[in-house]
């Protein structure tokens, strides 16, 4: 496959180590990087070293996410970044830097639409945002869209009714000229495609299980989002009050468990993108996992275990297991960047719309 000029949407947890994991794939350039504050492009390639040591600490503080959210109510619109009118928000520094502390940035109100701005030259998008707004990323497509861009999007949403927003349009998609790719990070992504993989044995699927295993010691730091997102799952919360949560608030819940959290039946979107690919209904698929935040080792082995009938009359359950030893980010990152390079092979061959990380398996 030919180079693929490719972008960043969001550099906090997920986005850096996509930048980092894209220099071990083939064929692979970065070209553009945003956050919330700035913006670094060169269509010849984004020196990802020193963008990475710039941006060390990247991560979202909760005021930033208040501040985005009051903006956005004060405005009644753009999930642009409302800055105090100053340089304030344009994090230098410390906990709070951002990819403007790069040589190759600059700050930028609009980091998205800067983006957009620059898409002529750009093949695919990786859309590494949070989540915690579930029109935001969604939003974000349309506007890809409604500039017709040509080219792949790929996001790491996790929750099941994006899917049905993004499932809303997929004619602006399709006449832009976008092949995008949704849900394909680890769960929903990696393990989707796995189970939809398992599931070719079977005539009929009748139950598919999705247990995870996070170890996030060392990468805790990084990943601070995501944990938040998570803890939105957790009874008694949901997306508003996990994105009000302090960072203290969000240190007393991971201290109450010991820093070890378990959650169940998670609504996270693996059962629509499976029910979608007509492999099983959604019902019949459930997730799970524990995330332990002390401990680099996995607190259990991520499992797929998908049971179901043959053509022959057996009755079984084929499971798929991951190396203890991988990360969250690899079994992340390898796998969108993965889905990006499929999703460009799609769009090559003027193949648009949405499509989920099970519509790219062998079909059912
Ligand atoms: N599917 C999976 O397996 C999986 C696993 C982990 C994380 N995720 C998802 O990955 C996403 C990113 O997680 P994270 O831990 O990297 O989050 P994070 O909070 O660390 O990073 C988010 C980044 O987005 C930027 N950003 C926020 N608003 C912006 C805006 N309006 N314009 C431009 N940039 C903006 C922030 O500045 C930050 O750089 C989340 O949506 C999470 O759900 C998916």
């Amino acid at each position: 496959m030919d180079d693929i000029r490719f972008a960043v949407l969001g550099t906090g947890g997920i986005g850096r180590r996509a930048l980092e994991v894209s220099q071990a794939k083939q064929g692979l350039t970065p070209v553009a990087a945003c956050d919330r504050h700035g913006i670094a492009v060169d269509h010849d390639g984004l020196d990802v070293d020193e963008l990475l040591a710039a941006t060390e600490g990247n991560v979202a503080s909760a005021a930033d996410r208040r501040e985005a959210a009051d903006g956005r109510a004060a405005t009644g619109e753009s999930r642009e970044p409302q800055t105090d009118g100053g340089t304030a928000t344009v994090k230098q520094h410390g906990e709070q830097a951002g990819v403007v502390a790069s040589a190759q940035a600059r700050p930028t109100e609009t980091p998205i639409a800067d983006t957009i701005a620059e898409s002529d030259a750009i093949d695919a998008v990786l859309i590494a945002l949070p989540n915690l707004e579930h029109d935001f990323i969604p939003e974000v497509a349309a506007e890809f869209a409604a500039a017709d861009y040509k080219g792949v999007l790929v996001d790491v949403l996790k929750r099941s009714r994006v899917i049905g927003l993004l499932d809303e349009r997929p004619d602006a998609f399709e006449e832009s000229g976008i092949t995008f790719v949704c849900g394909a990070g680890a769960t929903p992504g990696f393990l989707t495609g796995a189970a939809a993989l398992a599931a070719q044995s079977f005539v009929e699927v009748e139950a598919v299980d999705i247990h995870w295993g996070v170890g996030l010691q060392s990468g805790y730091e990084d990943n601070r989002g995501t944990v938040r997102e998570d803890i939105a799952h957790l009874p008694g919360y949901d997306n508003e009050s996990a994105r009000d949560l302090s960072d203290d608030e969000i240190e007393a819940i991971v201290d109450d468990h010991n820093g070890v959290i378990e959650f169940e039946d998670m609504e996270h979107a693996d059962d629509v993108l499976l029910e979608r690919a007509g492999i099983c209904d959604a019902a019949d698929v459930t997730v799970g996992g524990v995330l332990d935040v002390r401990n680099d080792e996995k607190p259990t082995t991520t499992t797929v275990t998908v049971t179901g009938k043959t053509f022959d009359g057996e009755r079984a359950t084929n499971t798929f297991e991951l190396g203890d030893e991988t990360s969250m980010a690899a079994n992340v990152n390898g796998p969108a960047l993965g889905y990006l390079k499929a999703g460009v092979r799609r769009n090559r061959a003027g193949e648009y719309g949405v499509f989920g990380p099970a519509d790219l398996m062998p079909g059912f």
